[in-house]
């Protein structure tokens, strides 16, 4: 069934707009140059804006907005809180990144906020994150089998809770997972490699950004999908690269970043695993 799946999702992401979208970032700045290029190999034009005076007219004027949690403050809270009512009003996609929830109660109070007073469509975290989210242990993982990925149970919450807040939900470890209502798909791409540098999960965000800012908003579900797929596949192709050469990590992740504007349609349908759950 893999392929038929992959097959579906391709014709989803090749009938995105030829255009070039204008994307919001307000994000962390750790990796804010990583997370704008990777817009840019996506085919969008990233904007980093976190200063409420110009709010108004970036949001406005954006295709769609990312909000990372990442290195937040006062001023960055409210710039955030503002960009996402100014979203909401234009009903223009936003993709929350909670990074770092699991270990800050502001960043889960102000996560917690945007979901039930804004309109945020897609969540995106690692596992710990979402888990935080949910108000969920992360042992509820199943850690019986690493070919196992998420308990049943876990999974029929997940998708309650995306169905009650009618919410995207993308999440990153070992396998990913997109959860769209009762529509799940594990995703067993991607490499160790990309959890030895930062910031693999704010580029996902990046493209996930992207890609819905450039496709249609029934489509997100796929675009996600192939949004986490190119991100792993990138993966992947910098690894079979250090590998021929025995370099570092660093050199991995300029082979990965460099990958994101390579993955094509052959190396989805030809490496792409992904399985409904
Ligand atoms: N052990 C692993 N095996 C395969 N792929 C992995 C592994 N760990 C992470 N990845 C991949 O790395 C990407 C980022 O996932 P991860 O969960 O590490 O994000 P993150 O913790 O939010 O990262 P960051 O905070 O550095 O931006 C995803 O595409 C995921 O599939
Ligand atoms: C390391 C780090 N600290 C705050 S944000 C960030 C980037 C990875 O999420």
């Amino acid at each position: 069934m893999g392929n038929k799946v992959l097959i579906d999702i391709l014709k989803c992401y090749n009938e995105r707009e030829n255009k070039t979208p204008l994307v919001h970032f307000i994000t962390n700045f750790v990796t804010m140059n990583d997370v704008a290029n990777a817009c840019l190999y996506m085919g969008g034009k990233p904007v980093m804006a976190h200063w409420e005076q110009e709010i108004n007219e970036i949001t406005s004027a954006a295709h769609s907005l990312v909000l990372n949690l990442g290195t937040p403050d006062e001023a960055r809270i409210d710039a955030i809180k503002k960009a996402a009512r100014i979203a909401e009003a234009k009903d223009i996609p936003v993709i929350l990144d909670p990074v770092g929830i699991h270990v800050f109660s502001v960043r889960l109070d102000l996560a917690r906020y945007l979901l039930e007073n804004r309109q945020v469509n897609v969540l995106k975290g690692n596992y710990s994150e979402v888990m935080a989210f949910l108000n969920m242990k992360s042992n509820f993982i199943g850690i019986d089998s690493l070919e196992e990925g998420f308990k049943r149970d876990v999974i029929e919450k997940i998708k309650e809770f995306s169905e009650i807040n009618k919410l995207y939900i993308v999440i990153t470890g070992k396998e990913d997972y997109v959860f769209y209502k009762d529509n799940a798909v594990r995703i067993t791409n991607g490499t160790p490699l990309l959890s030895k540098i930062t910031g693999s999960g704010c580029i996902l965000s990046a493209i996930l950004g992207t890609l819905c800012a450039k496709g249609n908003k029934k489509d997100i579900f796929s675009l996600c999908v192939m949004g986490t797929l190119i991100n792993s596949i990138a993966g992947e192709k910098a690894q079979d690269k250090i590998k021929k050469s025995h370099e570092g990590f660093h050199t991995f992740k300029n082979y990965y970043l460099d990958e994101l504007s390579l993955v094509n349609d052959d190396d989805i349908l030809s490496r792409g695993r992904v399985f409904y759950v």
